[in-house]
């Protein structure tokens, strides 16, 4: 609330769409200081992480790690901003998703992302193409977005259907307007250390804010990224590296898994293998960032399905000091992250004109 206070004072010198947001260091408040003490208790004796992970917004309590009270909290800070913007520059930003196909989960995701971008105010574009869709028509819509002056951010969603070259249609994207990071120059940027990334992709984006807004060491610790995707593994290890952890990617290859991912501090679970990793691997007390999300049969859900980790859940909750769940986890951050990226495309803009 007082953060809140504080940018409304300035907003007449300045618009906030110039300050830094994501405050990491949030005000005390009474709901603060109720509910920090089981956290307090559950760290203390997790010698790996000396510091107090805490959270000052109301998430869920105990170990859990609230990808979804976090993703809400940053949309409320994203609309605030994009307000801001709006009353400044009388323009919002702007984020076109291109979809190929009719695959299910991607029109599902793709729904939510254009309904998430228009409840923080952004302008929200979707481009749906046929399956059968030519590599020259889709390249050709993508030129289209690139020149669109109200597009400040393009995502084409993946995977692509096989006749399509997934690598050529990434590098079209201008990467002015990359905000999923997949361009070979953002990409290269994230990889080369000491040059200012530009734009993270959400999904390894998201994990890193879900640490930060708990505030858990990463600096000095064993960080486990498990799986080596472009999309996830490898720009979530860089990221855990910039930040100084020792970082060590697990994948297919990897001989005695469960010894490996027993030296974890932070373990991130990015294979895509509905609850792969056992309780019993993990170090007591670490900090697991469960990426799966993985569909399973289930007669008893309304759906036919429901969703996993690549973590057991029952088994890994009572061993761990904190973890993300899924759903509810790292899958509502990755949305938030691409709002963010979004909102940065146009401040950029801006900045550049
Ligand atoms: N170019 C591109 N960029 C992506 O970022 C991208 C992509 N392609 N292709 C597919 C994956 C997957 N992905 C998800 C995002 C949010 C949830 C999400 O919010 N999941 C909810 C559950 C949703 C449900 O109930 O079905 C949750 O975990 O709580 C899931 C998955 C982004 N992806």
């Amino acid at each position: 609330m007082m953060m809140m206070t504080d940018a409304r004072k300035k907003k007449p010198t300045m618009p906030s769409g110039f300050q830094s947001f994501s405050p990491r260091i949030l005000p005390q408040t009474k709901r603060f200081t109720r509910w920090i003490s089981p956290l307090r208790t559950s760290l203390s004796n997790t010698s790996c992480f000396r510091s107090v992970p805490s959270c000052s917004i109301e998430t869920n309590q105990g170990k859990i790690l609230d990808g979804k009270a976090i993703a809400k909290q940053i949309r409320k800070e994203l609309e605030e901003k994009v307000n801001a913007l709006y009353q400044y520059y009388a323009m919002r930003p702007g984020l076109a998703v291109v979809l190929v196909g009719n695959r299910k989960d991607s029109q599902t995701y793709v729904r939510n992302k254009g309904r998430f971008a228009k409840e923080v105010g952004l302008e929200s574009f979707t481009h749906h193409l046929p399956e059968s869709v030519t590599e020259t028509s889709l390249l050709e819509v993508i030129d289209k977005l690139n020149e669109d002056p109200r597009v400040h951010g393009i995502l084409v969603q993946l995977p692509l259907p096989g006749h399509i070259s997934t690598e050529k249609v990434l590098q079209r994207i201008d990467v002015s307007k990359d905000v999923d990071g997949f361009h070979a120059e953002n990409v290269g940027r994230l990889c080369t250390l000491k040059r200012e990334p530009g734009f993270i992709p959400c999904t390894p984006q998201g994990c890193l804010e879900l640490l930060d807004r708990y505030n858990i060491p990463i600096q000095g610790k064993h960080a486990v990224v498990l799986g080596r995707s472009n999309i996830v593994g490898i720009p979530t290890a860089m990221l855990l590296l910039r930040r100084n952890a020792t970082v060590q990617i697990c994948h297919s290859y990897t001989e005695n898994l469960p010894t490996e991912v027993s030296k974890a501090d932070i373990l991130v679970a990015a294979i895509g293998k509905p609850e792969w990793v056992s309780g019993n691997w993990l170090k007591p007390n670490s900090v697991v960032i469960d990426v799966g999300i993985n569909a399973v049969q289930d007669a008893n859900s309304s759906r036919g399905y429901r969703l996993v980790g690549d973590v057991r859940w029952e088994e890994a909750y009572p061993r761990v000091g904190f973890i993300t769940p899924v759903p509810g986890g790292v899958g509502p951050m990755t949305i938030a992250m691409l709002l963010k990226n979004t909102v940065k495309a146009f401040e950029n803009r801006i900045k550049n004109n």
